[in-house]
């Protein structure tokens, strides 16, 4: 599969133009009628796009709520995840509980944790929004990790080099073969993994290929 063409904004367009591909996105998921899925990421980009997405007009109570990846800490940390999409999209939203689905990173047993989440991941997600880590890795799969391999496991704990570092994430055969995938990319530190990326290296983003990339010039080198 060839990679579509990464768009490249503006520094101050980036949040509108990732807020309304993702509004574009979930509408083409619900023009059916039915329901949809999303998984969030976390990380310093997403929280302004989904503040963002947050003010967009569509049938929310149609639409589910996974995780591509959490920290494992309990909800209310800072470095929670969810704590950062509840805040930002979630709650203002007012969406009812039944309709998210959170990665339990607190939970002793985190193998448990993973396989509990994969019970209740749908088969397909219809929506992924990605970030993208100055090393190139990407929900929780981190560069050189062996979790990269995993054919069959559908979600893994995982330790990385990034604190905190275990985290529970979804592997690359769900990313990959979610239907419509986000990669939101900003600042020059991020310009290197970007590079690489184009290049055909074979960093852990790299291997989503359907997804669509949108990045500021500075991430873009330009
Ligand atoms: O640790 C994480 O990092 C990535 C990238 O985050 P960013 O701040 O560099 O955009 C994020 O996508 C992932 O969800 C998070 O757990």
């Amino acid at each position: 599969m060839s990679r579509p063409a990464p768009i490249v904004v503006e520094a101050e367009a980036l949040v509108p133009r990732a807020a309304e591909w993702l509004t574009e996105a979930l509408t083409r998921a619900l023009a059916g009628g039915g329901r949809c899925s999303i998984a969030l990421s976390g990380g310093k980009t997403t929280g302004p796009i989904y503040r963002q997405l947050a003010g967009k007009d569509l049938p929310w109570e149609r639409v589910d709520f996974y995780f591509a990846d959490e920290r494992c800490v309990p909800p209310d940390h800072p470095e929670s995840n969810y704590l950062l999409a509840e805040e930002t999209l979630l709650r203002p939203l007012g969406i009812k509980r039944e309709q998210v689905h959170r990665m339990e990173g607190e939970r002793e047993d985190r193998d448990a944790a993973a396989r509990d989440y994969e019970a209740l991941l749908p088969p397909v997600l219809d929506v992924v929004v990605l970030g993208m880590g100055e090393d190139g890795h990407t929900a929780s799969l981190f560069p050189g990790g062996s979790e990269l391999q995993e054919k069959e496991r559908r979600v893994l704990a995982v330790v990385g080099p990034k604190p905190p570092p275990w985290r529970l994430t979804l592997t690359l055969p769900v990313l990959s073969g979610a239907r419509q995938a986000l990669f939101v990319v900003s600042g020059a530190g991020k310009r290197d993994a970007v590079r690489r990326v184009l290049a055909g290296e074979d960093l852990p983003s790299a291997r989503i290929a359907q997804a669509v990339w949108i990045m500021d010039r500075a991430a873009a080198g330009q």
